[in-house]
């Protein structure tokens, strides 16, 4: 045998190059017509989304999901009785590893950990335990940080990698609202979708678009949930890459499921506006990122039938970003910016992004941790402050 000539490694041994884990973290949704129930109990049970005392929360998550069981069951009949949700986040998942297993640097592999239904965190920690990574990146697939999604789901992984003693050095990636790769990828699709529509509208008929965004309840985004703020900054950055001067749009929000009050102006009133306005609508998923029941259904055929029935002259929507190669490779550079950062929490552009009143920036939480470390010393609390 000749010593001297490097051989390449065996299938199934280290390619010598570090190993990176890079977990999606996504909401799930049910598999089949039987686990719409406990989905949604799962969901109604979240102390992120239910913020009711402790001992209430079961009886109380269990008696809304079996209230909301008839509906979502109609809904997920519309898409074969299941969500399509784990399928493109596993394409989604395939696309990036090779992206980024091109660049050489690592050899990557991505996983799925969803909060609501399988595969949820603990089987998947399990799964990257046995990969054995020298690295990990989380990487939610919602470009705007909330407490109810990306903050929770974060939430569960650390339990879960505590459980299954999966001790290494992790980055988490928080948001990537106004990431330039991100907007770019998105304006390409909304201008596709926008010419698409414009084509088939009488010249005469203006069109307006409408950036529909899942709502929250009000005391979410009041207690310092920074999603809405960072809608905005989407919103804002897509709009300006969009190439269409004098654009006719707003920000509204869908999906209400619970009687409070949530936030506004909300998709519905939106189009009755348009509606009244003989303005046709463009509208266009802002808060996520592939096609699921509130896209497939709510949007293509409740507003849909909604709109006709208030005489909006035109209703078109733009799809989610899926397997968009920009959009990929959007999270290809979130995840090289990451691994380089030397951060355990990182914005798409590194330091904190949100203005301070949205204290329930991850960000936010990590300063307010190191304060309340007894003896820490005031200086390092404010280099946290600038950098966190
Ligand atoms: C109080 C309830 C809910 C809050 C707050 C909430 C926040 C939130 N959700 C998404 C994205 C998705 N939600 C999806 C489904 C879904 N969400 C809720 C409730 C709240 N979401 C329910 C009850 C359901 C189940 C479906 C239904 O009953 O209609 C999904 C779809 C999953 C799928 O179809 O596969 C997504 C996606 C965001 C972005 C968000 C806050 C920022
Ligand atoms: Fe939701
Ligand atoms: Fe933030």
């Amino acid at each position: 045998m000749d010593l001297d000539t490097p051989t390449a490694p065996a299938p199934g041994t280290r390619s010598g190059r570090p190993r990176l884990a890079i977990v999606l973290l996504n909401l799930g949704g049910p598999d089949a017509p039987e686990s719409i129930r406990p989905f949604l109990v799962n969901l109604f049970t979240d102390p992120a989304i239910l913020r009711v005392p402790g001992f209430i929360r079961p009886w109380l998550g269990r008696l809304i999901a079996w209230r909301r069981t008839r509906p979502a069951t109609e809904n997920y009949a519309i898409l074969g009785g299941k969500s399509p949700l784990l399928e493109l986040t596993v394409q989604q998942g395939e696309a990036l590893e090779a992206l980024l297993n091109a660049d050489g640097t690592a050899e990557v592999k991505c996983f799925t950990a969803m909060r609501y239904w399988h595969p949820m965190s603990d089987e998947t920690a399990a799964a990257v335990k046995a990969w054995g990574p020298d690295e990990v990146i989380l990487l939610p697939l919602y470009p705007q940080y909330s407490t109810t999604t990306t903050g929770s789901s974060a939430l569960a992984w650390i339990k879960a990698a505590a459980r299954a003693r999966l001790e290494v050095p992790t980055t988490t990636i928080c948001c990537f609202h106004s990431h330039p790769g991100f907007a770019s990828s998105t304006a390409a699709i909304v201008r596709g979708a926008w010419d698409r529509a414009r084509a088939e509208l009488d010249p005469a008929i203006p069109l307006r678009v409408l950036f529909s965004a899942h709502g929250l309840p009000e005391s979410i985004v009041t207690a310092g949930d920074p999603y809405q703020w960072q809608v905005e900054q989407t919103v804002a950055g897509v709009v300006a890459r969009l190439d269409l001067p004098g654009l006719d749009h707003v920000v509204c929000f869908q999906s209400r499921v619970t009687p409070q009050k949530w936030i506004g102006p909300s998709t519905e009133d939106e189009l009755e506006r348009a509606g009244h306005d003989k303005v046709a609508v463009l509208v266009v998923p802002i808060a996520f990122t592939s096609e699921h029941s509130e896209t497939l259904v709510e949007l293509d055929v409740e507003y849909r039938e909604e709109a006709e029935k208030l005489g909006v002259p035109g209703y078109f929507r733009s799809p989610a970003q899926n397997s968009h190669p920009g959009f990929i490779g959007a999270l290809a550079d979130l995840v090289r910016h990451g691994r380089t950062s030397g951060r355990t929490l990182c914005s798409f552009a590194g330091p904190r992004q949100c203005p301070k009143q949205h204290k329930d920036c991850p960000h936010a939480a990590l300063v307010a941790k190191l304060e309340a470390m007894p003896g820490t010393p005031p200086e390092r609390t404010a280099r946290a402050r600038t950098t966190a």
